[in-house]
């Protein structure tokens, strides 16, 4: 399978008052076609500015991609113009986010929201257009469709509004759909049906995900190969069905203890003690040594590098480097 997405050495800085917020700190990840790739990690780790660095969304000034390079087929990301971005962006890839709300316009019936990408980037006439935004609110599981696209936004729930975000990300037939948390702010029932939907849409047509999660659960359900973040870099990465059953670095074993099992009565849910460190005070260590029950001398004063140890994962972890567990502390 070819590469769809390649990100290489990929740095998103932020400049505040306080200092620079390295909320992604050179990671490298390869999206295959057809695949799905998670990105898992707690809140801040630097997951939702990856997708917003790929998408070309990041806020300058007070941020900026440093580093690095973003190849969506032959193109680099990062050295094509805002105009060329805008063009790739809802038709080659799409994106959609937890808050359905924030990206659709609430004076403007939903049915002209999925109108107008098809319009400008399936250069569809009105009539085709309505036609195929009826047929597509049909396919994301929405009865009276027709009425639905009369409607605005603050008519619908939270997962009809998720559904239709879908309608609009998939109406041009994305090569890479990201999807940061998309059913977070949503109950369970709801949520199982909105991945199964993206999993049927992927099977159909072949595309790529690149889907942002805290939940453990929705990678186990979705996710081909998964990168674990912390504190805005890589620290495992590996195929699925490895990373669940063999989990190597202290944090992603963590994060599997506090998830929950199902048909498994646990009193209390396991949390990783401690929090992620604050972004500007980072010094040369690994990010995660004052959490980390297996924590070594080496561990507060150099970084480890991310190393293949085996052919489907990869850590960044000084227990797997010869040498260093000579150092315990
Ligand atoms: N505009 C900004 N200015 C300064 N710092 C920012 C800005 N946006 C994000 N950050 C910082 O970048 C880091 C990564 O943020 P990011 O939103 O990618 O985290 P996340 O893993 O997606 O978390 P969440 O699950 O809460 O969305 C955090 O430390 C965050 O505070």
């Amino acid at each position: 399978m070819k590469n769809l997405l390649e990100i290489e050495h990929l740095s998103t800085h932020f400049t505040t008052e306080e200092g620079t917020v390295r909320a992604v700190d050179n990671i490298s990840l390869r999206i295959r076609s057809g695949e799905t790739v998670c990105i898992v990690g707690e809140s801040g780790c630097g997951k939702s500015i990856t997708a917003l660095s790929v998408m070309g969304l990041i806020e300058e000034p007070s941020g900026k991609v440093v580093e690095g390079s973003i190849h969506f087929g032959d193109k680099d990301l990062l050295k094509l113009g805002k105009n060329e971005l805008r063009a790739i962006r809802g038709n080659e890839i799409a994106m959609i986010f937890q808050e359905p709300m924030s990206s659709l316009n609430p004076v403007i019936t939903i049915g002209e929201q999925i109108i107008e990408p098809l319009m400008v980037h399936m250069n569809m006439g009105k009539r085709e257009a309505q036609k195929q935004a009826i047929r597509l609110i049909e396919q994301v599981g929405i009865s009276r469709a027709e009425q639905i696209a009369r409607s605005y936004p603050h008519e619908l729930s939270g997962g009809m509004l998720q559904r239709i975000m879908i309608a609009i990300a998939i109406s041009c037939n994305p090569k890479l759909l990201i999807a940061d948390e998309p059913t977070t702010a949503l109950d369970v029932t709801i949520q199982a049906q909105i991945l199964d939907m993206l999993r049927k849409f992927k099977q159909e047509s072949g595309m790529s995900i690149l889907l942002i999660t805290h939940d453990l659960g929705v990678v186990a359900e979705m996710a081909d190969y998964v990168i674990v973040m912390y504190s805005g870099k890589i620290v495992e990465e590996g195929e699925v069905v490895e990373l669940f059953s063999n989990p190597k670095h202290p944090y992603t074993r963590g994060l599997l203890k506090s998830k929950p099992i199902i048909n498994q009565r646990q009193d209390e849910l396991y949390s990783i003690p401690g929090q992620v460190p604050n972004p500007l005070e980072l010094e040369s260590s690994c990010y995660f040594h004052d959490r980390c029950d297996n924590c070594m001398a080496i561990c507060r004063t150099d970084e480890p590098a991310l190393k293949e140890i085996t052919i489907h994962q990869k850590v960044a972890c000084w227990l797997y480097e010869e040498g260093a567990l000579h150092v315990h502390s």
